[in-house]
């Protein structure tokens, strides 16, 4: 068996997508995501430049070969560009295996560990009780987990907080938009905000919270213990992870679960977190991962310290990745939650997909491979527009993390 053809499509009905679709001598072709949102012509360059004319003539069966030859083959390793490449290729085989074996991806793996998977939606609002309403509109649509962010009294325009209560688009700006960010001010805000959801609501459903890397370690494990009466689900990202270490800090003073991850490529960039059984639930996906066959790694290592998946997945990440990790949550023994973000009605069209929801869980569908296909002359539609994510400066005019 021959991969004969590999193309790059790239799409915005929206924003950006790059899609990988391999085609072999045998008729069955594999699609896979590569989307690295504000970069995205990096990866397709990437990809057209440097993979695609590897992988014409190889034996798409091969995919664990094939990861490999293309991550050391680099010879520079790890990044968001090179992963991101990967896991495009490594995603399209893997659709053609299951394809071939005439089976959904999640039966390849190993078979279904759950009969469906929980997801978490966002609420948002530029105040806390806007924020509340949100979450009201996410238990009436039945799910079982929310993650709430909110604005903050004299701070221009928050991390989460977009046009309308249960939608925010992380790049819609031809130049990078400009964010505030005051962290005494959240610090202040921010557990207000779970009072008053679990005092409307009560305790019966997971609430989470994104730091988005705002706080110092110290700050953070304030936060952890500020939310602790809330008993979050998980806080994510509570302060930057280049320094896997810092979070020995936050661990050693609070009790609220900590996540993160969904800016790692790849098991290098978890290992000290995972091993000194300092975080609770991994972020990483299979986009950003080096792809279904990497992921799997990642898991598996984790599963070691109990610590469970959270697969990232804001609309950033195509529709390609969305079903591909709904099969892998499917499997994977050591579940945790899916983030889910509803994508455009235009970009649902341009991909065809079998996943749905129902009563606060996502399925994957039992069609074989992914259950996830372009439509090329609805992408055609949607030619590729620059966009950026925003950037934050505090007050001062400093720079921080967005
Ligand atoms: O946890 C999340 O969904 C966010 O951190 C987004 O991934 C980020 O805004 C980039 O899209
Ligand atoms: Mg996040």
């Amino acid at each position: 068996m021959k991969i004969t053809a590999a193309k790059v499509i790239v799409t915005c009905p929206g924003r950006n997508f790059v899609t990988l679709k391999i085609e072999t001598d045998q008729g069955v072709y594999g699609i896979g995501d590569g989307t690295l949102n504000g970069r995205e012509l990096s990866v397709v360059a990437y990809l057209q430049e440097h993979v695609v004319p590897c992988l014409i003539g190889m034996d798409p069966r091969r995919i664990e070969d094939i990861w490999q030859y293309l991550y050391r083959g680099a010879y520079w390793r790890r990044g968001p560009v090179t992963m991101r490449a990967i896991a495009a290729v490594d995603v399209a085989l893997w659709d053609i295996k299951a394809k071939m074996a005439n089976m959904p991806l999640y039966d390849l793996l190993g078979g279904k560990s759950r009969e469906g998977v929980m997801v978490y939606g966002h609420a948002n609002g530029t105040d806390i009780a806007e924020t509340v309403d949100a979450v009201g509109h996410y238990i009436d649509m039945g799910y079982k987990a929310i993650r709430a962010q909110t604005g903050i009294p004299g701070v221009e325009g928050v991390y989460g907080v977009g046009r309308g209560k249960l939608y925010y688009e992380p790049a819609d700006a031809a130049l990078p938009s400009l964010m505030g960010w005051d962290t005494r001010k959240a610090l202040n805000y921010i557990p207000k905000l779970f009072e008053k959801i679990r005092d409307t609501y009560g305790f019966d459903r997971h609430l989470l919270h994104d730091g988005h890397h705002r706080y110092t370690p110290l700050e953070a494990a304030n936060l952890g213990r500020l939310l602790e009466p809330y008993q979050l689900f998980w806080l994510e990202d509570c302060t930057p992870a280049e320094n896997q270490e810092a979070f020995k800090l936050v661990r050693q003073h609070t009790t609220t679960p900590l996540a993160v991850g969904e800016i790692f490529n790849t098991i290098w960039d978890v290992k000290d977190l995972i091993q000194n059984q300092l975080i609770d639930y991994i972020r990483m996906t299979i986009v950003g991962s080096g792809g279904v066959t990497h992921l799997r790694r990642v898991a598996d290592l984790a599963s070691l310290y109990q610590v469970r998946t959270g697969c990232h997945g804001a609309t950033d990440l195509s529709p390609v990745t969305m079903g591909t990790a709904l099969h892998f949550d499917t499997w994977v023994p050591n579940f945790g939650i899916q983030e889910y973000m509803r994508h455009t009605p235009e970009t649902d069209a341009v991909f065809p997909h079998t996943y749905f929801f129902e009563d606060g869980l996502l399925y994957p569908g039992d069609s074989v491979g992914h259950g996830v296909d372009i439509d090329e002359a609805e992408a055609a539609k949607y030619p590729y527009k620059p966009a950026y994510l925003p950037v934050a400066r505090l007050e001062d005019g400093t720079m921080w993390n967005w």
